[in-house]
């Protein structure tokens, strides 16, 4: 498929930006990536893999990078990986024509074929991919009161404002939201949702009704971790850029809480969380501005109106279902912004209207030369029937090892074909410390309303739901250890006419892999 030349959205008012000076680097121009989370690196790695002769320069604002390690296929779509973060010197020796360099980007110029650094460095290319990956997309911005998670150092901040804190409201109904409302002990929660079930980005009510009990439960500790990943805080190293305002670290990913003190001020381990459902936030406003409005703040649930008012919050939110709670601090875990600021500067680039750079199938851009992989990106091609973008560590390392292949197949003038992992979504992560698979369109997503459902629960063990169009499985959600996900996977890529089956197919006394074997 052609790359779309529509420009949706420009950034008319900045001028493109000259090199500030000729620092040019004397090298002969080759594959350059800008950066280093799991879709750079993995671009990278595979480059290095399909290319060794040819220079790759991976530019990362972040000073330490991310890859992805014992990586196992667990079916034709479903994979499951640790991730580690690497020194440079680890990435440059296992791929000898990878050079690693701290620098920021801060613009493009897609016509010269040059990258532009703050440092005032001019790296050209041959061919360029894009993997800056996204920002937090905060409910207000230049509030110190609320903050958004993205890297290890927005972490340490969420953590430094956790010590001391007696109450935090969290915004957003998604994965770190989720996350979050599990983590958290010794601090009372105000969990503010647009919808009227939680985690409505990865389940459907009864998925969130099989949670719900494990909000107030507590953590269990027993399971083992499916992940494990360890980050490690660092000073930021001599050779390290300062970072400007527009560029993170990398975004942080399976068992990102691990090693975190997640814990408020109160002694008491309990979970202590109230959902407010189908609102949002109004209004951010701080004690002063609280005390004019002459409104009187919500208590939590349990807690007196003395005691509520002797309570002095820094800063106080008012949701749009008209209550107002005070509270320590804000967490908008309210999903992702793009990072495509220093490529806009050249208004050739098609954007989606979620801000992303939008991509082909062969993941270029609208502009020659130039792709782009991982939460930048916009997937924009007519997607395989079961397949969707979701911005994920998994869609990460995917996009980024495909945009390697496509980029040497087009130097080479070589046809290739769309990889397997774009015509499934898969994805396995973790909730509530449950197992959780998502496979297709697992809520029915653009299904309309003709699809049924076949749903099997045991309350605390496992809950299945199976989403059938036309008596074909579209999508499936798989929580706890089912080990449905190879056969479900199958039959979803297989497009097999279930109807005959019925409601066997969820029957706990037929063995399913056996069924279809
Ligand atoms: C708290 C949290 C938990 C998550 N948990 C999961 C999970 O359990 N499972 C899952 O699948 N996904 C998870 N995700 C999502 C996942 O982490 C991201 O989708 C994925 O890491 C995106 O990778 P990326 O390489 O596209 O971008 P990023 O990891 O954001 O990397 C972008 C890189 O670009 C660099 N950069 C940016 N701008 C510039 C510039 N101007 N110049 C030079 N370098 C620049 C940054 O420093 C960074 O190195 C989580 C995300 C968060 C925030
Ligand atoms: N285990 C995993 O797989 C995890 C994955 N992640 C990934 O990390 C990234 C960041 O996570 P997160 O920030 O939770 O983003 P998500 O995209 O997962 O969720 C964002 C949530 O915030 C809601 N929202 C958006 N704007 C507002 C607003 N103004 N007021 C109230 N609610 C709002 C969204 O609702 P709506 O959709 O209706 O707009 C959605 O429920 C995502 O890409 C996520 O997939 C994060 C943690 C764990």
């Amino acid at each position: 498929m052609a790359a779309s030349r529509e420009v949706c959205e420009k950034v008319e008012d900045i001028a493109p930006l000259p090199p500030r000076s000729d620092q040019r680097r004397d090298r002969t121009a080759g594959f350059v990536i800008v950066g280093g989370g799991i879709a750079g690196v993995t671009c990278a790695e595979q480059l290095s893999a399909l290319s060794p002769d040819d220079p790759v320069t991976l530019l990362s604002a972040s000073p330490l990078i991310k890859s992805v390690t014992n990586f196992r296929q667990v079916g034709r779509a479903l994979e499951e990986f640790d991730v580690e973060e690497k020194t440079t010197g680890a990435l440059q020796k296992a791929c000898p024509n990878v050079r690693v360099v701290h620098t920021q980007v801060r613009a493009a110029d897609t016509d010269k074929h040059e990258v532009y650094t703050e440092d005032g460095e001019t790296f050209p290319y041959t061919k360029l991919c894009i993997c800056t990956g996204g920002q937090p997309k905060l409910i207000t911005k230049d509030n110190p009161y609320v903050i958004g998670i993205r890297d290890t150092e927005t972490v340490q901040h969420f953590q430094q404002k956790m010590a001391n804190a007696r109450r935090v409201v969290i915004v957003g109904n998604g994965g770190i939201a989720l996350e979050l409302v599990y983590e958290i002990e010794g601090c009372e929660v105000i969990w503010a949702i647009k919808d009227d079930s939680i985690g409505n980005t990865f389940f459907d009510r009864g998925a969130a009704e099989f949670f719900l009990p494990h909000l107030t439960a507590g953590k269990c500790e027993e399971n083992k971790p499916l992940k494990r990943l360890k980050y490690t805080v660092t000073e930021s190293s001599s050779d390290s850029p300062k970072k400007g305002d527009t560029a993170m670290g990398g975004a942080l990913g399976p068992d990102w809480k691990d090693g975190w003190r997640m814990k408020g001020k109160h002694d008491q381990a309990a979970h202590r969380v109230q959902v407010e459902y189908q609102c949002e936030v109004q209004e951010v406003l701080t004690r002063e501005e609280f005390t004019r409005t002459g409104q009187t703040a919500e208590c939590f649930p349990g807690t007196s109106r003395a005691e509520e008012q002797n309570d002095d919050w820094p800063v106080y939110v008012l949701l749009t279902n008209k209550r107002l709670y005070g509270c320590d601090f804000v967490v908008s875990a309210t999903g992702v912004v793009p990072s495509t600021g220093p490529f806009l500067h050249n208004d050739q680039f098609s954007v989606a209207p979620d801000g992303g750079l939008r991509v082909d199938d062969h993941m270029h851009t609208s502009v020659p030369d130039v792709y782009a992989a991982g939460d930048v990106c916009t997937a924009s091609w007519e997607p395989a029937p079961q397949w969707f973008q979701m911005r994920l560590w998994s869609q990460a390392r995917q996009m980024g090892s495909y945009a390697a292949k496509c980029m040497v197949a087009d130097r080479d003038g070589e046809d290739i074909d769309m990889d397997f992992c774009f015509e499934l979504f898969a994805h396995v992560t973790k909730f509530f410390n449950y197992k959780i698979v998502l496979l297709g369109r697992y809520n029915a997503q653009g299904l309309g309303k003709d699809y049924e459902l076949l749903l099997r629960c045991t309350k605390g063990l496992e809950y299945v739901k199976v989403v059938l169009q036309a008596g074909r499985m579209q999508g499936a959600v798989l929580i706890g250890d089912t080990d449905l996900e190879e056969t479900f996977e199958n039959l979803i890529v297989n497009g097999m006419d279930l109807s005959p089956y019925g409601e066997d197919l969820l029957d706990p006394n037929i063995d399913i892999e056996d069924y279809f074997d």
